[in-house]
Order: C-alpha cells, then structure tokens, then sequence
C-alpha cells in the first residue's frame, strides 16, 4: 500500500472528517483515484489511518477559492499562508481529495 504523511497538526481534523483534501506538489502527489493509502505523521511516521483517493486534481495557486478552504477546514487566507510557508513560490498544485476507510 501507498503512504502519504500529514503534519501531525493536521491528524485530529483528518480523523474527524472535518479535512478532506490536501494540497501538494507534484511530486508529492503519485497517488490515483481508488487508491487505497496508509496516512502517517510527518515528524515521527507514526500511523494514524486509511484512506481512499477520490480524485487526483491540478489546480493553481491563485484559483484557490472558499470550496478548497472549507475542505482544508481553514479560511482561505489561512489555506494561502500554509500552502506558502510548505511550498514558497509554487503555483501549480494537486489537489488530493480522498475518504476515510
Ligand atoms: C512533507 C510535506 O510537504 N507534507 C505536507 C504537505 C502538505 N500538508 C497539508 O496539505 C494542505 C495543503 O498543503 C495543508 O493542509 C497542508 O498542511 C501536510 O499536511 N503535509
């Protein structure tokens, strides 16, 4: 099975539901839908679930709109600040939307 990992900030809102995509640059983003993918933090790798990839989406940047936000659990500006501070400068980005298994 695949894995990806998560700041682990960001494990209580996966396990909630409450985040249901996440953005990433390419590299980070070889993953299809209906793959099914281990999720582990990223500081210690410590396994936290399973989820299913629903679609694998390019998006840019400045198209970030309150739809991706509202899926980040964020408001859009704080979603701009954290994709900025992660990737500096990228514009083009993949938008990961996936379901908790
Ligand atoms: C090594 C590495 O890059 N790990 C990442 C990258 C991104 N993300 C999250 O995806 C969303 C959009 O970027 C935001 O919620 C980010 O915090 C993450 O959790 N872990």
């Amino acid at each position: 099975m695949k894995n990806i990992t998560f700041y682990g900030r960001f494990e209580n809102d996966i396990l909630a539901g409450r985040k249901t995509i996440t953005l990433r640059e390419a590299s980070d983003a070889n993953v299809s839908a209906g793959d099914k993918v281990r999720v582990s933090r990223y500081e210690d790798d410590v396994f936290f679930c399973n989820i299913e990839v629903i679609a694998v989406t390019p998006v840019m940047f400045d198209n970030l709109n309150e739809t991706h936000a509202a899926q980040e659990n964020m408001t859009l500006e704080q979603l701009k600040d954290v994709i900025s501070e992660i990737y500096p400068g990228l514009r083009e980005l993949f938008m990961i939307e996936f379901r908790l298994i």
